[in-house]
């Protein structure tokens, strides 16, 4: 049976007005086998494996078993993409939550479909959030581990129609694949191939797929801090590079908003008698372009904008927001000084310039503990015959790992999920099948080592 509970800052009461409503789990969508897209790689890393490995015999179980799951895998990933989920998007977010939470439950978790009361609202918060998966597994050892990923994308509801699941020679297609519909896949398949295993050396396993990511997690990120509180380690299964690099750090995220004030005019009969706002916010975000500092890893992209009402009255609002970027919430109050004190030189001097910032979410820095995870995932990588890096600067991207890392003593780990590529992008976004296996024996067995107390 699947539960359905509400999620608050204290855990919920289930047995006072807040009794969870339970339903039955939703019958599993039939799958459609995809035609086999294993390639040659399982024979190149078949001599790879020949690497002489300490635990042999179970590294080569994981190693087929691996192999065996990358069509579910994909099949998986198919039905995820052809389900609309946007972080706004409350009926597709419903609908990919309870097939997510239909294959953890059968896969022998304790599932609950969590709904949010506490709510960080920022500017763009909207009305309501999507739901959240949690599923745990619990096993006959001590180690907590946590597997956090996302089922929102950035993408509008009805894109789908043109850009279905597709395959194309090794790579995987689909609107929100990679970011993050291939983390939820691979978390699932991992849990499968443990279970085919029989591994459950671990305490407890926690699975949590958030339904608000791609707006700065206003829903879930104080769940998210809770959990991974509780925790020896935290993966997270953001996608990644081409060489599957493991991060341990991601940028903060901010927000910029400008507002300008002007006056309406008849455009055609009397342009002189208005204050046009769209001049003024042309020539604030022309003078606001070049704040970025790469060095410091400080960037500033104007985004969004708007203005006026008809094409005949000179605009009396125009606003604009801007996305930005820190490797320290400090740099942040920096920029923030720097667009106060750009606003002070206005084209306009009858115009009326405002600019406010938000601070989004913090950036995830590296630290022993995750220098130590991740240094044993590239002695497992290596068993592959297979090298990764470990990255400890964030490249602009923000993640919930960042969440996760605020109160726990444990490892945080980002971008345990496969290569992909063109997140965000409208129109290119893949993964790379070819890393299907090695991220699946990753990941099972950088559950499987700490569980055996093979990592110090
Ligand atoms: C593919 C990708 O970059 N995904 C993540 C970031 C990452 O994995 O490094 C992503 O796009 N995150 C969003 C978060 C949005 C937000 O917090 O508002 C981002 O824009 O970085």
């Amino acid at each position: 049976m699947l539960r359905l509970l509400t999620a608050a800052k204290q855990p919920v009461n289930r047995r006072g007005t807040d009794r969870p409503r339970t339903h039955r789990s939703p019958p599993m969508p039939q799958s459609r086998p995809i035609r086999s897209f294993v390639r040659p790689l399982v024979a190149s890393l078949g001599l790879a494996f020949a690497a002489t490995v300490a635990n042999a015999a179970p590294a080569a179980d994981v190693r087929a078993l691996a192999q065996q799951e990358q069509q579910p895998l994909l099949d998986t990933l198919r039905d995820l993409v052809q389900i609309e989920s946007g972080s706004k998007d409350i009926d597709g977010l419903n609908q990919i939550a309870a097939r997510i939470a239909g294959q953890l439950k059968q896969l022998g978790g304790a599932v609950d479909i969590l709904q949010t009361t506490d709510i960080y609202r920022l500017d763009d918060t909207p009305e309501k959030i999507g739901p959240a998966v949690q599923a745990v597994f619990k096993g006959t050892g001590s180690a907590k581990i946590i597997l956090i990923a996302h089922m929102d994308t950035v993408y509008l509801k009805g894109m789908l129609k043109d850009q279905p699941f597709r395959i194309d020679g090794d790579k995987a297609y689909g609107l929100g694949i990679a970011d993050d519909k291939q983390g939820i896949a691979t978390i699932i398949h991992t849990v499968a191939l443990l279970q085919k295993l029989n591994f459950k050396d671990y305490g407890t396993l926690t699975v949590l797929i958030n339904g608000d990511e791609e707006i700065s997690s206003p829903g879930w990120r104080s769940t998210i801090t809770r959990l991974a509180a509780e925790q020896d380690t935290v993966f997270s299964f953001e996608g990644s590079d081409a060489n599957g690099t493991l991060r341990l750090a991601t940028s903060g995220i901010g927000s910029a908003y400008l507002t300008v004030h002007g006056k309406s005019s008849h455009a055609g009969a009397r342009p002189e008698g208005g204050v046009n706002a769209l001049y003024e916010l042309s020539h604030q975000v022309l003078q606001m372009k070049d704040l970025s500092k790469p060095e410091q890893g400080l960037k500033l992209n104007w985004t969004v904008s708007k203005s006026g009402t008809n094409r005949n009255v000179i605009p009396a609002e125009a606003t604009a927001q801007a996305d930005a970027r820190a490797l320290k919430v400090a740099d942040f109050d920096e920029l923030e000084k720097a667009l106060q004190d750009k606003i002070k030189n206005r084209l306009l001097p009858d115009s009326k310039v405002d600019v406010k910032f938000e601070v989004r979410r913090p950036p995830l820095e590296a630290n022993d503990a995750s220098r130590s995870v991740a240094g044993h995932g590239k002695a497992i990588y290596q068993e592959l015959g297979l090298s990764m890096n470990v990255a400890e600067r964030a490249t602009g991207g923000g993640t919930d790992a960042a969440f996760a890392a605020l109160k726990t003593k444990g490892a945080v780990v980002e971008g345990m999920g496969l290569s992909g590529f063109g997140a965000h992008s409208n129109d290119a976004e893949y993964v790379q099948i070819n890393s299907i296996v090695p991220r699946l024996y990753l990941t099972t067995r950088m559950i499987m080592d700490p569980s055996d107390g093979k990592v110090k």
